[in-house]
């Protein structure tokens, strides 16, 4: 049978109790026993002992047990919400990986909404995380564990095709350990640095998730026109990324601001978006970088600039 939700608060209140009379038994022998003008003092104290510990028991006990509940409710809620993405990330990416298989869809369009959504959906599900400190621990679970597949496939110590060919171009193990792992750990860095309380997070995400994603899938079938300084880039591509990542940035910092994380100004929302992600996507189409991969160059540079416009607190 289930036990009563209050049990553990009746018992430890009961506890407390204990431990309050051992102090008051303590409190009455050692210091005023043998004094006799304190003794008159000792009994009118013992009243008031006995009336502080009842209002310490409501004031202080009682609420202390209302935080260890809420604490053990925050847990199961928090362990529950990551059980829930993990499930999720695994169905995503099984399901990727089966429309690729039956040839619906190339597996390069299925690497790159699998980037695009896992981020996205990612993201959407931190509302149901609870409103404690660790719950930004329990969501950042979900990445690290992905993170540690993409660890063990991508050093082949076990085989797994479906994650090989629902993530990576062209289908070796070791590709996991590039963009795919970039990806995983700035998912990581921004729940843990950057949670729901502050739009940073949310709008780096946006642009390394939506904004880079789309701009693959648009320019390579409509990037005819070429960006003068990387002709491997097109102005398709990198428009269809400002506007897209733009866009995902504000619909999901109003879906954040209707959850009341935040509250934000329209109008310098919109400008502050705007110069992030023109700072993206300016940067993701610069030539080679160093070898710096897209998953950490536009993350990172979205994170520095969204946090001189936004600063910590919106
Ligand atoms: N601004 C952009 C970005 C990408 N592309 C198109 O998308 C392709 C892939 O771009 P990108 O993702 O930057 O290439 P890789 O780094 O090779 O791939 P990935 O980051 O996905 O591993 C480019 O060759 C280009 O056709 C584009 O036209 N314009
Ligand atoms: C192909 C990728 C990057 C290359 O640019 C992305 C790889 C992503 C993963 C291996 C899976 C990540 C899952 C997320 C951590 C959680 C998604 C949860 C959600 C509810 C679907």
């Amino acid at each position: 049978m289930a036990a009563h939700p209050l049990s553990s608060v009746t018992v430890t209140a009961t506890n407390a109790t204990h431990k309050l009379s051992i102090l008051r038994r303590h409190f009455c022998t050692q210091k005023y026993a043998s004094n006799p003008i304190t003794h008159f003092g000792h009994q009118h104290l013992l009243r008031n002992a006995s009336v502080n510990v009842d209002i310490q028991r409501r004031l202080l006990v009682l609420p202390l047990h209302v935080f260890t509940v809420d604490a053990s409710g925050h847990l199961l809620q928090d362990a529950g919400a990551s059980l829930l993405v993990v499930a999720g990330a695994y169905a995503l990416v099984s399901g990727f990986d089966n429309l690729t298989q039956r040839q619906i869809i190339e597996q390069n369009l299925s690497r790159k909404l699998v980037h695009i959504f896992s981020g996205l959906l990612y993201m959407g599900c931190w509302p149901i995380f609870s409103t404690s400190t660790e719950a930004r621990y329990f969501a950042a679970l979900v990445p690290l564990l992905n993170c540690l597949r993409l660890l063990v496939h991508g050093f082949s110590l076990v085989t797994n095709e479906d994650l090989i060919k629902s993530v990576t171009r062209e289908g070796k193990p070791e590709e996991l350990l590039k963009g795919p792992l970039y990806y995983v750990l700035m998912l990581i860095i921004c729940s843990i640095f950057f949670w729901r309380d502050t739009p940073i997070g949310v709008v780096s995400l946006s642009m390394m998730c939506g904004g880079d994603g789309i701009a693959d899938i648009m320019g390579r079938r409509f990037g005819t026109h070429k960006i003068p300084y990387n002709k491997h880039k097109s102005w398709v591509g990198s428009i269809s990324m400002f506007i897209v990542g733009f866009l995902i940035s504000i619909g999901l910092l109003y879906y954040f601001s209707k959850f009341g994380y935040f509250e934000l100004d329209q109008v310098r929302t919109i400008e502050r978006v705007a110069v992030v992600a023109m700072a993206a996507t300016v940067v993701e189409s610069l030539p080679a970088k160093g070898g710096i991969d897209d998953n950490i160059s536009v993350p990172l540079v979205s994170m520095v600039t969204a946090y001189l416009s936004f600063g910590l607190q919106p």
